[in-house]
């Protein structure tokens, strides 16, 4: 027997397609909206609940199942991909009868066709790789230590509440908090002891926000508060309120032994994101300057 027996003979493509994972598909669109899936096959699991000889006739039911997120932005890439002839190229979730949805890439040529548009592509099922990127994204804007955001996550976050306030003019601001003669309490107490304080004033200091607002560790003993939609004087009080609740609490090394000192600003429309951290900084040196566990303040 030669080794080319061993090799099994090229078969035809309607022979491998159900064998593949994923979903071979021909998509047409009429100019006036009508959609159809003339030809849909292959070895995805997701074929096994879909009625095929319906969807050769209308798809638009399958489509309407999408999410209120999924469903306009398919329905924009199509009407992208078709009035531009680029490829089509997204990711959606498609409900599954039994559990959760699964994440569907669709990858398509278009191609111009009587009446309308065809496309010709692949569908895959990417619900593994989808979950394994937010696993990652996770990793990468969470502190280890306190399962708070981290800077790079709080920065993005602000950066985003800053537009939305100089857009709409409504207040934003934030507090600059430090712990109070950190490296005394490490000395003395130990490292995780020290480790113990940071992680229970996480949870304390999220239990007293709301769910809108955003507290993250900067980093050493050092953490940031955002608070949308609060100007400068209720930012003052929480953080007050807050200074006071930590110097009241016993965080396993008696009461009074852990204090902040913290420093408040509000957003000013239009100015770069680093005077206001700026700002904060200063009242927090302010408040340090002062004698800790206090609140400082400037607009
Ligand atoms: N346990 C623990 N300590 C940390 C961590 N990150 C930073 N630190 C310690 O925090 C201490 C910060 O000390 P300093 O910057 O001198 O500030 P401080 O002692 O709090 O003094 P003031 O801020 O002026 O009140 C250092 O001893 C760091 O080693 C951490 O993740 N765990």
């Amino acid at each position: 027997m030669s080794v080319n027996d061993a090799i099994p003979a090229p078969q035809s493509a309607d022979h491998l397609v159900p064998h593949i994972p994923g979903v071979v598909f021909q998509f047409y669109r009429s100019h006036c909206g009508k959609m159809r899936f003339n030809y849909l096959e292959g070895g995805g699991a997701a074929l096994k609940y879909i009625d095929r000889q319906q969807l050769a006739l209308d798809a638009s039911q399958l489509v309407r199942q999408l999410t209120n997120i999924d469903y306009p932005k398919i329905m924009s890439a199509i009407e992208r991909s078709a009035r531009w002839m680029m490829p089509l190229s997204t990711r959606f979730r498609l409900p599954f009868p039994k559990g959760k949805p699964h994440w569907i890439a669709v990858s398509a040529k278009p191609e111009p066709a009587v009446g309308g548009v065809c496309w010709n592509g692949l569908m895959m099922d990417i619900t593994d790789q989808v979950a394994e990127e937010s696993r990652l994204r996770k990793l990468c804007d969470t502190d280890p230590l306190t399962g708070l955001p981290n800077r790079r996550k709080l920065m993005a976050h602000l950066t985003h509440l800053s537009s939305l306030s100089a857009r709409h003019g409504t207040p934003l601001s934030i507090m600059m908090l430090d712990i109070d003669h950190f490296k005394q309490l490490n000395d003395r107490w130990g490292h995780l002891e020290g480790d113990n304080v940071l992680k229970l004033l996480a949870t304390k200091t999220q239990a007293l926000l709301r769910s809108e607002d955003m507290v993250a560790r900067m980093g050493g003993e050092e953490f940031m508060v955002v608070l949308p939609l609060t100007p400068l004087q209720q930012c003052h009080k929480l953080a007050d309120r807050l200074r006071d609740s930590v110097a009241c609490y016993d965080f396993g090394v008696g009461v009074g032994q852990v204090t902040l000192s913290i420093g408040v600003a509000e957003y000013r429309c239009g100015e770069p994101l680093t005077n206001l951290i700026e700002r904060a900084d200063k009242a927090l040196y302010g408040a340090k300057d002062i004698g800790r566990d206090c609140v400082c303040l400037l607009p």
